[in-house]
């Protein structure tokens, strides 16, 4: 019960509600246990009838009567009762859902890149869905059936005891047994059903994968493996489905022997009572109404308890995420205004879950407005440095500055608001292009958004579209070539018109004269901004301020483009060979 301990809060947010729940359902099931009285009483008037006790047959009539009347409104009363019974406790249960769902979403926001890549996205859905969903039958259902078994039992209990104390206790003697099997039976239910829902989730991460990697499936013609992989898990997981059935299909037999047993008690005994003259007719009658509407309560203790057992489950599991601390946080709300001097100060950088030193002591710095571009060969630690400029990591060592203030006591809200990141493998929302460039600004106008694509060298494409800038994309639409989608999320960045900007090796796909002219417009766009550029062509770095080598984590060299054709090493080998290319 420790993990639930955490949704108190929303007891207490909604306690009214939950109140008010309450006391309708012990309104509810007041008026629910009055039936079985007033058949008593009916069936009583009728043996005193016949008995000689009554002997006027109108009276007995009009009795019947009104406690059929009475029936009636009594059932009508219960049913609205019950109906308002779940507007209250259910509709909390839901809103519960609502606020949880919403509290996990914005922990998934908060959390570090590290997070994600620790876990996998089919378990992160699963705790906003599954086990979300297991923790309002706690608040909902759970809450409703136990609360409904309480008010039966106590006023039941004490009907029947009232009434006959000696019948009650044999009608109770098959309850005890009914108790043990159901929580046994309930505690084998929850085990395996808590292997359906390990392989449930399993079969959930394997599809999102195979969808996400459909590309690489169809063109590697693996289809096969992966359908004989898909049936190997659905398998297991259909048998694990199977042993749960097996379980389940015991309870309702059970149920139904243990409450025929009870009756068969009650008409024995209560027989033999009314034979021997100790009751009448109508408590027995009374008695098996009991019988039948304290049973589903009993066996409800087990399906309680286990649905309790399941929520503490998923709540511990939803707990390991919303207590997880960001690695990256926000030290500061304080606004400041950002210039964009970037400096890195003896900066290395070990990612801890690969433990691979991406960076090895690197000291550079660019002024405000000016670019610097990044070349080396793959893996040598370009996209780490930007990682560490837009702070989705943070250094193992050294410091990074950003206006002669360590980067971990800006505010990292305004810092990533004022940092337009072009990735290296851009990624663009199932939306129009036009909501894709936008989400870089939200209030973009028309003008804004086609002048950035236009300076992203993509206006053009775009406008060929059938739907121009209308055009969905992703799933439900066009798909853009690697090329183009660059483009729209360089667009995306332009059009934030922010103080750093980083263009992650996101000129890789277009062609050398498309590159050429993007280039062009960047210069201008990015007048008094801090440019990082990543790239593997000299084309794109020969413009910059100043160029960084890097080589294993570490800078090679640094300089201008006229400094560094000079020097020996990378940078003028490259030059050399992309020349050649240039010229065959
Ligand atoms: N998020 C990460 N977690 C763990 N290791 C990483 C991560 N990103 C990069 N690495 C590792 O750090 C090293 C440097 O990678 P980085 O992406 O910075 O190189 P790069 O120069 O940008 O390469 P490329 O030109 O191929 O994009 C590589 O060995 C890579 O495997």
């Amino acid at each position: 019960m420790k993990a639930l301990r955490y949704l108190n809060k929303y007891f207490l947010k909604y306690k009214f509600r939950l109140l008010l729940g309450v006391l309708i359902t012990i309104l509810s099931k007041f008026l629910a246990l009055e039936i079985p009285q007033i058949i008593r009483r009916s069936l009583n008037t009728v043996e005193d009838y016949q008995n000689g006790v009554i002997t006027d047959f109108e009276v007995v009539k009009h009795d019947l009567l009104i406690n059929v009347l009475i029936i009636v409104g009594v059932a009508v009363l219960s049913g609205f009762f019950t109906f308002l019974m779940r507007q209250t406790i259910i509709v909390t249960s839901r809103l519960v859902e609502f606020d949880l769902k919403n509290e996990i979403y914005q922990q998934y926001q908060r959390l570090s890149l590290n997070f994600y890549k620790k876990n996998r996205t089919g378990d992160l859905m699963n705790r906003i869905s599954e086990d979300v969903g297991k923790v309002r039958m706690y608040f909902g259902p759970a809450l409703m059936y136990a609360l409904n078994m309480i008010v039966l039992f106590a006023v039941g209990f004490t009907n029947m005891f009232r009434i006959d104390a000696k019948l009650t206790m044999y009608t109770l003697i098959p309850f005890p047994v009914l108790s043990v099997s159901v929580f046994v039976l309930s505690r084998v239910i929850h085990k395996r059903s808590t292997i359906v829902q390990m392989y449930l989730s399993k079969l959930t991460t394997f599809n999102q994968e195979f969808f996400s990697g459909i590309n690489v499936v169809k063109s590697y013609g693996i289809k096969e493996t992966v359908i004989s992989n898909f049936e190997s898990l659905a398998n297991d997981s259909k048998e694990k489905n199977i042993d749960l059935t097996k379980v389940n299909a015991l309870f309702f037999p059970l149920m139904v022997l243990l409450i025929g047993f009870s009756n068969l008690l009650v008409i024995y005994i209560g027989g033999k009572q009314y034979i021997a003259g100790e009751i009448q007719l109508g408590v027995i009658a009374e008695f098996i109404i009991y019988v039948n509407m304290l049973t589903w309560p009993v066996a409800i203790v087990g399906w309680v308890t286990s649905m309790v057992k399941l929520a503490e489950v998923s709540q511990q599991r939803i707990n390991e995420f919303l207590q997880q601390d960001p690695e990256i946080k926000n030290k500061t709300h304080d606004s400041f205004n950002l210039k964009g001097t970037v400096e890195f100060r003896n900066v290395s950088l070990t990612y801890d879950d690969t433990n691979i030193t991406a960076l090895n002591d690197i000291s550079f710095s660019i002024e405000s407005g000016q670019t610097i571009a990044i070349l080396g060969k793959t893996g040598s630690g370009k996209s780490s440095i930007v990682n560490l400029v837009s702070r989705l990591y943070d250094a193992t060592e050294g410091t990074v500055l950003i206006d002669g203030i360590d980067i971990k006591e800006c505010n990292l809200d305004q810092l990533r608001d004022q940092t337009g990141f072009v990735p290296q493998d851009p990624f663009l929302f199932s939306d129009t292009i036009e909501n894709n460039i936008k989400f870089g600004k939200e209030n973009a106008s028309t003008d804004e958004i086609e002048n950035a694509a236009k300076d992203a060298v993509v206006h053009e494409n775009i406008v060929d579209f059938k739907d121009g800038y209308q055009t969905i994309l992703g799933e439900r639409g066009v798909t853009l070539s690697g090329g183009q989608k660059q483009r729209v999320s360089i667009a995306r960045a332009i059009i934030k018109d922010p103080k750093i900007l980083v263009f992650d090796d996101c000129l890789s796909a277009v062609d050398t004269e498309t590159e050429e002219r993007i280039l062009t417009n960047l210069a201008k766009v990015s007048k008094n901004k801090t440019t990082f550029i990543i790239s593997h062509r000299v084309s794109s770095a020969k413009n910059a301020d100043k160029i960084l080598v890097l080589e294993d984590g570490k800078i090679k060299q640094q300089g201008s483009h006229n400094q560094l054709i000079t020097e020996k090493g990378y940078y003028k080998e490259l030059y050399s060979q992309q020349l050649l290319e240039k010229e065959m």
